[in-house]
Formats: structure tokens, sequence, C-alpha cells
């Protein structure tokens, strides 16, 4: 197998995003769940996304998985690797874009690296290196009450800055509508400059396929699935990739009883778990009860007995903004969340065990502790839900084939939990 382009992913929401988005645009790709081993049976494909759950973890090692990821990807003739990141830039000063950016460009011998978290497709652009989700800036977003990672500055040239070793420049969206020659000629002056990342500006898919087109002059890019649609379609237009005219692949039906966990308290998953109550029996988690033991996961469980045979369930911890701060001061941010992660994965090797195949979870974090814990080693990638959420069907799992859908927290449209269900039969 020789990769057209290799991908890591901080987490395996995003990472499932850019499968879809790389699937979408006729790449023949995989995602697999960190450094695949060698005996994982993986098709022949053009692009391999590994997914890393490195997003909220200590910078160090976040850099030491990211880039055991990349000699893996670059030994299978991949040319380019894409960092993906999340497109509302969820980090903090500590890392771990900065971070991570800064060792694999380092790895590449690249003078200067592109970054741009922006995905029109999603709401989500960049102008004069400030990012707006929808029409508002990213500090005015929901973003600024995630609970790991609340975003307060919109600036990206100031924010990734903070994070990384090298000086950081911007190439304008004036500059980027001059078309690829242009943005060439303003790395070069970045370069002699010795600034080492350029946060671009992008607005339009066409300023994504412009972007593409001149980071495949790099070994590294860092951004979210729009600049893997720029790459995508700069790959298939140079002749490098031939279009897959199926996309995504469908396979036999799994069947059996269908369940729902959601871990984000994003504004989205809130709305859509409160819709789905009209369709579905759905359990709301104590959080406090959460964090003393483990009763209350065996408390759903119990629950989730009796209802799985009469239909689909949800089962969520996701709380306000105001009731994840009073958590968080009680118990701190990190014990509280992985408390929290740690008891929907309970949740779902319980789930599994009762013969649940076909499991939908809301959350970046809250998908990395459930797949970890179903020890799923990869997924190929099915229809589309909505934009940056495929249905997942695993590969070299233990338990079977399943069906999956992990959704990043602020994607999704309010009836998300049973448009998904729909899919995936
Ligand atoms: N009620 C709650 N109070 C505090 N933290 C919570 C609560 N419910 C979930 N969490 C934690 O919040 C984090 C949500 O992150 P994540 O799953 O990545 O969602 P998103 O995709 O919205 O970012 C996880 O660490 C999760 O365990
Ligand atoms: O780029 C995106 O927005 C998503 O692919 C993503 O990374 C989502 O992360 P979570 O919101 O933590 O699921």
């Amino acid at each position: 197998m020789k990769l057209s382009l290799g991908c890591i992913a901080d987490d395996y929401t995003g990472a499932s995003d850019l499968a879809n988005t790389l699937t979408r645009q006729g790449l023949r790709t995989v995602q697999t769940i960190g450094v695949p081993s060698d005996d994982l049976a993986l098709p022949e494909v053009d692009a391999v996304v590994v997914s890393l759950k490195s997003r909220s973890i200590e910078a160090g090692v976040a850099v030491e998985r990211s880039r055991a990821a990349e000699k893996w990807l670059r030994g299978r003739g991949a040319g380019h690797v894409l960092f993906k990141i999340c497109s509302t830039f969820d980090s903090t000063d500590a890392g771990n874009i900065g971070p991570v950016m800064d060792a694999l460009r380092a790895d590449s011998g690249d003078a200067i690296v592109l970054v741009t978290p922006a995905f029109p497709e999603t709401g989500r652009t960049v102008y004069q290196g400030n990012l707006f989700v929808g029409p508002v800036p990213l500090n005015e977003s929901p973003l600024k009450d995630h609970p790991l990672n609340p975003m307060h500055d919109s600036n990206l040239v100031r924010v990734l800055a903070r994070q990384s070793r090298t000086q950081v420049g911007l190439v304008d969206l004036a500059t980027l509508s001059r078309g690829a020659e242009a943005v060439r000629g303003r790395l070069a002056e970045l370069v002699g400059k010795g600034i080492g990342a350029a946060i671009i500006d992008a607005v339009f898919d066409r300023d994504l396929e412009t972007i593409g087109n001149v980071a495949l002059d790099h070994r590294l890019s860092v951004g979210a699935s729009g600049i893997g649609l720029g790459l995508a379609r700069a790959l298939v237009a140079s002749g490098k990739v031939k279009a897959a005219s199926a996309g995504a692949v469908s396979g036999a039906p799994v069947g059996g009883p269908a369940a729902c966990l959601a871990g984000s308290c994003s504004q989205a998953t809130l709305a859509q778990i409160a819709n789905a109550e009209k369709t579905m029996a759905v359990l709301h988690l104590d959080p406090e009860q959460i964090v003393a033991g483990p009763a209350e996961a065996r408390r759903a469980l119990a629950w989730a007995s009796d209802r799985i045979t009469d239909g689909p369930i949800l089962i969520a911890s996701s709380s306000t903004p105001d009731q994840v701060a009073a958590l968080q001061s009680r118990h701190g941010r990190d014990a509280a969340g992985h408390a929290i992660e740690q008891a929907m994965a309970d949740i779902a090797e319980g789930l599994v065990r009762t013969g649940v195949r076909r499991l939908v979870v809301a959350g970046g974090e809250t998908s990395g502790a459930v797949v970890d814990r179903l020890r799923i080693p990869g997924f190929l990638v099915g229809e589309e839900i909505a934009a940056g959420v495929p249905v997942l069907r695993s590969v070299g799992a233990d338990n079977g084939e399943m069906l999956l859908a992990l959704k990043s927290g602020n994607f999704g449209g309010t009836e998300f939990f049973s448009d998904a269900l729909k899919l995936m039969r």
C-alpha cells in the first residue's frame, strides 16, 4: 500500500469527520484507532486517518504519539501529512496544536507550515486570522464554555503563537484571492522573516482548493476537514489520485438493539438530547453520582436492560455550562471529565455485552473513551448522517461488526440521534 495522504487526527470524532470528507472527495480512506498493528488487515486505500486521543492530554505525550503516527504514515509512502485539529481550534495555551505542529514540522523539514481550521460547510471561516463560528467570532460562540478547553480568543495568529516555538504569520484573504502563486509569494516572504507557521484565511470551498494546491508543495499541513477537502481535490486534480466513484462503503445490515450515549455538553448536543425525548427513552445521569463511584453506571445499565428491546435508548451526562462549572469547581476539571468519560465507557461496554451493535456517541473525548474500551482497531466510512458525521463500520473488532456514529459535540441538526439511527441498519 502506498498512501497519497497520511492524516493524524487529535480526536476520534475529528478523525471520522476528516475520513468522511476525504471519502466524499473520492479518496479511498480508512480510519484507524491509534497506529495500526501489523496484523490489522487494511483494504487498499489512498488515505489513512490515524485517530489519536491527544487533544487534551499532556503536550509531551501528544507530541510523542503524533510522531509515532507520522513515522508509520511516512513509512507507507505518505508524501504529505495533515495534522487534523478541531475546526474550532480546541486547545489551551499549553498546547497541543503548537507543540505537535512544531515537532512534525521539524521531522518534515518544511520551512513553513500552512494552518487553517476553516470548514465552511459547518460554518467555520477564517478572516484576517480570526475564526468565526457561524456569524460570531470564536470567543463569543458556545466554545467559550467548553468543559475542557474554553476558547476566549478568536485571533488564531495570537492563539497559535502562544503555543508554538516558532513565530506565526498570516496569509490573508486578499492574497489568497489572487491565487496559488500569490500565496507562494507570501509564504516565501514569511520564511524570509524566519516565520515557521502561517494561519491562512478561508471563507469558501474555492479558497480551500487554492490552499490544498499550495499545501501539496509541502510535506505537512495543519487544519480541519476543510483543508482535507482542499488537499483531496488537489490530489485528484493533479492526477496523483484517481477518484473512486463509489465513495462510502455499504455492507450487510448489522441489526439488533441500538443505543446513543452523550457526553458532550455543547449547545448543539443539548438541543439534540431535548429533541430525542420525543422519539426514544432518555436517561439523564447524575454527574455528581458518577464522580462518586460506579453505582451510577450500574443504574444506567439496569435502566437500559429494561427498555432496550422496545426501541433505541439515549443515556446522557450532558449538563448546561453553569452545572458543568459547578461540578468542576467541586472536583476539578480533569477529574470530573475523566470520571464521566470512564462511566460512559463502562456503560458502552455493558451495552455491547448485552447485544448492542449499533451505537451513536456524542462528544469527541467521550467517543475516544468508548471506542478505546470497545477495543475497535479501525473503521470504514459509510453514509453521511450530517456534515462531518458518517456512519462507521468497524473493522477487526473482537465483538464482531458494529456500526457507530461518532458525533462532534457541535455537529448535526436537532434530530441528529434519530437521523443517525435511520441510516444505521
Ligand atoms: N455534566 C458534566 N459536567 C462536567 N463535565 C462533563 C459533563 N458531562 C460530560 N462532561 C465532560 O465534558 C467533556 C466533553 O468533551 P467531549 O466529549 O469532547 O465533547 P465535545 O465534542 O462537545 O467537545 C468530556 O470530558 C466529558 O466527560
Ligand atoms: O473539526 C471539527 O470541528 C471536528 O472534526 C472535531 O474535531 C470535533 O471535536 P469534538 O467537538 O471534541 O468532537
